[in-house]
Order: structure tokens, then sequence, then C-alpha cells
């Protein structure tokens, strides 16, 4: 799982060691199998197994007792906590001394109450929850009190076809609202007749567990918000920021239409990126004395379209024989190997923990260094052995074939610190050289060549 775009606070970054919690949590043993690499891995698409997983990272990092029933989505932590995490940088940069309560509002709280209760634990955040289905709702309730946690959130039995409107107190200020909002249109999926046994759409990370009510709502995702911008404006006075999740990216250009038509102040968008999976977040307001942040997108720009990076991790161990780990001293011997390989090189960001370059060769370096070395010695032995005449010959082919005028690879290499152990190396391809293969070549020459002395 590609980890490294998740929300830097994000703990899951460094993946959960499945051996750990198999020895440590007999309920996730049962599920974890190990592969003929000895590596322990578990079923993503079996939702018991899934449902364990939660289950165990809440009680083993959060220290919250959960009972997830069998028949409802399953929270995934990592993607969670992306929005949690967006959440909190928004009010920090909105209201940076929060030295009061913070309060806010999560619509459709589902099986666990998993925003409020991650928020309670982590931040001491107060929530108002709503839920319309009966066994999400009593079972958010009996979370709270197995955690003691009914002083921090309130939950509150709503209508399918209600939103805010006579479900909050709005004689009171919230800070914001989040939402998870059933992403699917109820019409456009499921049988249409007996006969048709079309199942729902496979949701693999909720381990296909969920309620049709809980992921599929008539109109879809950008109804479901439609009818929350409807009482925006009415609600401006009592709630300063809302915020929903998104699970179609095209969703997003309907809702900010809707959002404009409707006088929102300002709106910022984003993207969680955890593993194969992305979600989007929106967030806005209808206060005239708030903006918005913009916040920076943890993604690289060029990502978003193009393929994902090739991965390396450095461990501690493999460097020990180097000296200390760190994002410098690695960069060090980076950009002594891509100097050697004749490239252009310009740092982009420049920090303690992460660091990045992109590079540019004007000609393949890398390939087949070894044959290259031997045809180096035999042509400067023949060369040595032949008249004046046929030695310039030799050189100039030799070197046609290492050039090529047009030739011209750039690439990017990120340097990050994942945890004190081990440091990730990623490197994308941006254009040219034989596409991806080319990044992937240099990639064999770093890791031929990084530990050597
Ligand atoms: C996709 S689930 C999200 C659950 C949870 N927040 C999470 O992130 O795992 C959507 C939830 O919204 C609930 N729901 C649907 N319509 C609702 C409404 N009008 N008001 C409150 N909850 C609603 C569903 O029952 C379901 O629990």
């Amino acid at each position: 799982m590609n980890s490294s775009f998740m929300h830097p606070r994000n703990p899951y970054r460094t993946p959960p060691d499945f051996k750990e919690l198999a020895l440590k949590f007999p309920e996730f043993r049962k599920h974890a199998k190990q592969k003929l690499t000895g590596k322990i891995e578990i079923d993503f698409k079996d939702a018991a197994a899934v449902r364990a997983l939660s289950t165990v990272l809440l009680k083993r990092d959060f220290n919250l007792d959960v009972e997830l029933p069998p028949d409802r989505l399953v929270p995934t932590l990592p993607l969670r906590l992306n929005y949690l995490l967006w959440v909190e940088d928004l009010l920090q940069q909105v209201n940076p001394v929060s030295e009061q309560i913070v309060h806010g509002i999560d619509i459709g709280t589902g099986a666990c109450c998993i925003y409020p209760i991650l928020a309670a634990r982590m931040k001491g955040w107060h929530f108002t929850a709503t839920e319309a289905d009966e066994t999400n709702y009593k079972c958010s309730l009996e979370t709270l009190e197995r955690n003691c946690l009914q002083s921090h959130v309130t939950i509150v039995k709503v209508t399918a076809e209600s939103m805010l409107h006579g479900n909050i107190d709005n004689s009171r200020k919230y800070d914001f609202t989040m939402c998870n909002p059933p992403f699917f249109d109820s019409d456009s999926f499921g049988p249409k007749s007996r006969s048709d046994k079309r199942p729902l759409p496979m949701c693999p990370k909720s381990g296909g567990s969920a309620s049709t009510t809980e992921i599929a709502v008539k109109g879809g995702e950008v109804k479901f918000i439609e009818n929350l911008i409807k009482e925006c404006q009415e609600l401006k006075s009592c709630v300063r920021m809302f915020t929903t999740m998104l699970g179609h990216k095209s969703s997003l250009a309907p809702i900010i239409l809707l959002l404009k038509e409707a006088g929102a102040s300002s709106w910022s968008e984003t993207e969680f990126c955890q593993g194969r999976t992305t979600r989007w977040g929106l967030a806005w307001t209808f206060c005239d004395d708030l903006t918005v942040p913009k916040l920076p997108q943890i993604r690289p720009k060029n990502n978003g379209k193009g393929p994902p990076p090739l991965n390396y991790v450095i461990s501690d161990e493999r460097w020990s024989n180097k000296g200390d780990l760190s994002v410098a001293c690695v960069l060090m011997k980076i950009l002594e190997l891509l100097n050697s390989l004749k490239m252009e090189i310009r740092k982009i960001k420049d920090k303690k923990d992460k660091k990045a370059i992109e590079f540019v060769a004007r000609e393949n370096t890398w390939s087949n260094q070894r044959r290259k070395q031997r045809e180096g010695k035999r042509n400067s032995d023949q060369a040595c052995e032949q008249p004046e005449s046929k030695r310039a010959k030799i050189d100039g082919c030799s070197l046609e074939l290492q050039k090529d005028q047009n030739f011209c690879l750039k690439g990017l290499l990120l340097l990050e610190e994942t945890n004190t152990e081990s440091i990730q190396l990623q490197m994308y391809w941006i254009e040219g050289g034989s596409g991806r293969e080319s990044i992937n070549q240099i990639l064999q020459y770093m890791k031929n060549h990084l530990f050597e002395k």
C-alpha cells in the first residue's frame, strides 16, 4: 500500500504490522494468512477481516473499544483520519488560538460514530452526530457508553429525508460539519426486477458489508449534499464551516456550482489518498467574515493523472555500514549517483525530513552498465591495436551508441522519513526516455550502488 500521500499526521503512513497485530489479538489472528514469502496479510475483500482490522487498530492505537455490526459499513481508519486531520488543519488556519471548546456536527455518523469518537479521544472535541439508520444509531450509542464518551458526543436519531434543520440546536454555535454521504444513486444500481440479481457495488475497503441505505440514496451524493446546501444560508449564524467527503471526483463540479448559486462566500477542495483509494473533500462557508483556506495538496501535482511512483524503502539496518540514517545523508549519496550518471538536478523541496529533486538525463547512462563497461574496455583495447585512422571511427561509433540527440528523460525523486528506522524513496516518471522503464532502471541502479561506501 502506498501510504506516502496520506496526511502527514496520519499514523497509518507507517502501515500497521500485521504480524504484530496477529500475535497480540486472537480476533485478528484468525483472519491473518501467511504468504509463501512469510509476509502476513488479510483478505481485504472479506468483510469480517476488515472489521477485525479496524476494531483492533481502534483498540491498540486509540484505546477505543468498538463492536461493529456484521451487516454495516466498516470504517477504515486511514481514510477517516485523513478527513479528520484535514478538518483540523482548516480549523487551525481559520481560528489558530483554539483555547475554546471545538464543537462539530457529523451527518450520518454510522455504526460506531467513527469521527466523533476519534476526535473526542484524540483532540477532546465535542460532537453532535445524526443518524437515520436504527441499527447504526443504537450501535453508536452503545459505543459511546462503552468508551465513556457521552459527555463529548450526542447522537440524534433523524429521518432519512431530513438534514440538519430540526436536528440540531440552532441557538448554539458549531465550528464545522462533517459528512460521509451515501455515494451512490439508489436508482442506478440494485436489482431492477426479481430475476435481476445485480449485486450492490462492492465497496472493497468496507469489505462489502455495507447496507444499501448506508451507501446509496436517491440522486446519490450530489443530491444529498444539495439538500445540505439548501439549509446552509439559514444556518450561517450557527454553523461556521461545512465540510463533506465525496466518493466521486465528478461530484465536485456540480456541487461547487450549487454552492455558487446558493451564495457560499468561499470554498476549498482537497484529495484524500490512501493506498489505492482516493476520495475528495470539500469545505465551504456562508459566513462573510470567514475564508476557507486552500491548503497545499499532499499529492504531488504530476501524480494527479500520471502513473504511481516506484517505491523503495531504505532501512536503518541496511544503511548501518554507512553511519546514521537520515534524509540528508541518503540524498547526498543519491546526488553523487545521479551526478555519476551525468544528470542535471534541481532541488524542489528541502525540508529536514522530506526532500524532493527533479532530475533530467540527456543520455541513457544507466542501462546495461556492465555491458557498456565491457564494451568500453574492449574498444579501448582494440583502439590501441588499431591504426590511427580506424581508431577515430571506433571512438565515434561507441559515442554514437550512447548519445541520442533527442533523448531527454525527466523524473522526480522524493525522499521521506517514514519513521526512525526507515526512509522511503519514491521515483516518478515525468516525461521522455523509455517511459517508466527508464525510471525502473535508474531505481535499480540506485539499489545496486546506494549502500556502497
Ligand atoms: C456512508 S455512511 C457513513 C458512516 C460513517 N460516517 C463513516 O464514515 O463510516 C452514511 C451514513 O449516513 C446515514 N444517513 C443516510 N441518510 C441520512 C440522513 N438524512 N441523516 C443522517 N444520516 C443519514 C446512513 O445510515 C449511514 O450510516
